[in-house]
């Protein structure tokens, strides 16, 4: 078994050794501990890509994270050792994705267990619901239980996928069926501690990258910091729903606590590719290379349903989107006063996890955000110092 980076860089082959520190944050941190390990230099949480051959592994790494048509999945060669890819969209969308052939063989002596669960963050789980999903149940069980074996803190993520084909009655039914199998599974071998979050996912639309989104949330620790500024933005400024968004990878690293729809996300997302293409071709300097998302990007987009899309920008990675109504939209002031504090609170959240402090986050920017309800007084003098 060898392990290839897409930038070129190879780990040799069964390197054994335990390196739990392998990572600047995410669940498994070890504070004080010093051991050296053939990835000490790797400040990345992992997120492997399993499942069997063909059920769309690669396809999903390439269509997410390196904009590759769904088509052109198509004509991807079968992956025959261990793909590793540093993803570095943003500042906290930074992890290492390994991508697994279909056929690994956990019992072959150079599969080392220790290395490859142990550092781990997420194990992804790719089913083709296309075909039938006896054998990649088997697979699933095995995969989860040898690494849980080894780590026990690995968010299990199941991904029911190519889900396009199928009409929605049997995709539930799908769903439920290996849901129901897989944790049968796992309590019957006494493994009923182990938790699996199912997410139904294909290539040709979003909910890959919904799905994605899920899965990079669970390792960040700042996300109840994130959703919580979030909550509190919406709630003054009389917005509908708001994702805070890498632009580049179009997965929303945190949203506010409403229950998300596809439908918005894919606004959301629809949104992010218009202001990206217009700036890429009208709003650049020939003479610069300069980027077409940057400290100026901003846009609002009214439907024709009386909802607005409104974009600004929040950092060199990071986007917010928010939907709101258009009548809501009159204090416009005071969204955008609410969205400086937002972003300056966003920017604390950086700030902190670079001096590499407790994430337990001042949160003191919060009461600085103005309501823009209607009916709720608006402080004039000094609104800096007005609470919420
Ligand atoms: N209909 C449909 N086809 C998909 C989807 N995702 C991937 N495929 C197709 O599935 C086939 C296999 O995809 P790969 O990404 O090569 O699969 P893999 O799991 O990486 O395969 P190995 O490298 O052999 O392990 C390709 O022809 C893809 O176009 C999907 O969401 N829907």
């Amino acid at each position: 078994m060898s392990y290839e980076q897409e930038d070129d860089d190879q780990y040799p082959s069964g390197y054994a050794g335990s390196f739990p520190k392998d990572f600047g944050y995410g669940p498994f941190e070890q504070e004080g501990d010093n051991s050296v390990s053939p990835l000490a230099g790797e400040q990345k949480p992992r997120i492997l890509l399993m499942g069997l051959r063909r059920s769309g592994k690669s396809s999903i790494q390439k269509v997410v994270f390196h904009k590759m048509s769904p088509n052109e999945t198509l004509f991807l060669e079968s992956t025959n050792k261990i793909i590793k890819d540093d993803i570095s969209n943003s500042s906290f969308v930074q992890f290492s994705i390994w991508d697994f052939p279909g056929q690994i063989d956990f019992f072959d002596t150079s599969f080392d267990c220790d290395t490859i669960f142990g550092g781990c963050g997420a194990l992804v789980f790719v089913i083709d619901a296309q075909d039938d999903y006896m054998e990649a149940l088997n697979k699933l069980h095995l995969t989860v239980t040898k690494a849980f074996k080894v780590n026990q803190n690995i968010k299990f993520e199941v991904f029911i996928h190519k889900v396009d084909g199928l009409s929605d009655d049997y995709k539930m039914e799908t769903q439920r069926d290996i849901h129901q199998r897989a944790t049968d599974d796992l309590t019957d071998s006494g493994f009923d501690q182990i938790h699996l979050s199912f997410h139904l996912t294909s290539i040709y639309d979003h909910s890959i990258f919904e799905a994605f989104s899920k899965v990079v949330q669970k390792l960040i620790p700042q996300l109840p910091t994130l959703e919580n500024l979030l909550n509190i933005l919406i709630s003054n400024s009389a917005i509908e729903k708001a994702f805070l968004f890498d632009v580049v990878s179009k997965i929303y690293i945190a949203t506010d606590s409403s229950p998300v729809d596809m439908q918005s996300y894919e606004l959301c997302c629809d949104m992010i590719d218009v202001v990206i293409d217009v700036s890429c071709i009208y709003g650049l300097r020939e003479d610069t290379d300069a980027a077409a998302f940057d400290s100026q990007s901003s846009s609002l987009i009214k439907l024709n349903n009386g909802t607005i899309l409104y974009l600004r920008e929040v950092n060199k990675f990071l986007a917010l989107v928010c939907i709101l109504r258009e009548d809501n939209f009159d204090r416009q002031g005071v969204i955008d006063y609410n969205f400086l504090c937002f972003r300056k609170a966003i920017q604390q959240v950086f700030e902190l996890r670079s001096k590499t402090l407790p994430t337990a986050v001042t949160t003191s920017n919060q009461n600085h955000l103005l309501n823009s309800q209607p009916g709720v007084d608006q402080p004039q003098a000094n609104p800096a110092t007005v609470q919420t």
